[in-house]
């Protein structure tokens, strides 16, 4: 059974000089990355998706994180213009993948910025984080578009934190799971579970019961498994270091 297709992007040579933004830089092991790579992609395969890489992008140190060059709504894809330039020459390689996948494609145009990592699809309501890396005119153009396909963007404004996926995201049935020092997830009018470890507030829903989510977050793993979802854990610790986490490793698509 194939749910569809799921793009991930290799870790280049230069992954240990990405971007840090609200944490202390430590060491990446660029090796153990790559084997963790390989682990993640592999989980997204038993789950039942086919793994398709986007080109690599050795110039761009954090383009393994690929989730933030593109919107996937139903058969459009939106490409981003990121709101950190030295990521914006990742987009292209992105491009050429969603085309090949069959999608519509439209893009956020300068001077707007928009990071697939502050984008949060829960059924018609797609909620739009504004902050470091996307700012109001990235939001807007983003809202646009996907009123197209029948969603309705919702702004969330941001302190302290990389992207709006990196303080909430979604179980399966739509609960949020958010981490309340980083967001009032209550503001955003929808069942919440506080969680207490920084990577449980970042999870993917994988179809079916099947919940991504990284190995340093166990507590969460076991409230995933009592609420009745099956956690399927990956061990990211690499990506961690230059603040990635499961969702923005790949970009779904349904059906594809
Ligand atoms: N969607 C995401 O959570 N992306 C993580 C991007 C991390 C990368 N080091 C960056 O700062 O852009």
């Amino acid at each position: 059974m194939t749910r569809g297709t799921a793009l991930v992007r290799q870790p280049g040579d230069r992954l240990a000089e990405g971007l840090v933004t609200h944490i202390e830089r430590s060491d990446v092991d660029v090796a153990r990355a790559r084997r963790q790579h390989e682990a993640y992609r592999a989980a997204l395969a038993e789950a039942g998706w086919q793994v398709r890489e986007v080109a690599p992008a050795e110039q761009c140190p954090d383009s393994v994180f690929v989730e933030d060059t593109v919107v996937v709504c139903d058969d459009l894809a939106v490409l981003t213009r990121p709101g950190a330039p030295e990521r914006r020459p990742e987009v292209a390689g992105t491009e050429k993948a969603v085309r090949e996948a069959g999608l519509e494609v439209v893009r956020i145009e300068a001077p707007g910025t928009l990071d697939g990592g502050d984008v949060l699809q829960i059924g018609d309501t797609v909620y739009v984080g504004r902050g470091g890396r996307t700012d109001e005119a990235g939001a807007a153009q983003l809202g646009a578009h996907l009123a197209t396909r029948g969603r309705t963007v919702v702004p969330v404004p941001l302190r302290d934190v990389l992207h709006l996926k990196s303080a909430v995201t979604a179980l399966p049935d739509g609960t949020l799971l958010a981490l309340p020092e980083l967001l009032d997830a209550t503001a955003l009018g929808r069942p919440v579970r506080a969680v207490d470890e920084e990577a449980g507030c970042h999870v993917v829903p994988l179809g079916g019961d099947l919940v991504l989510l990284a190995a340093s977050a166990p507590r969460t793993a076991a409230l995933v498994a009592d609420l009745g979802f099956t956690p399927v854990v990956v061990d990211i610790s690499e990506y961690e270091k230059l603040e990635g986490c499961v969702t923005c490793l790949s970009v779904l698509i349904p059906g594809a």
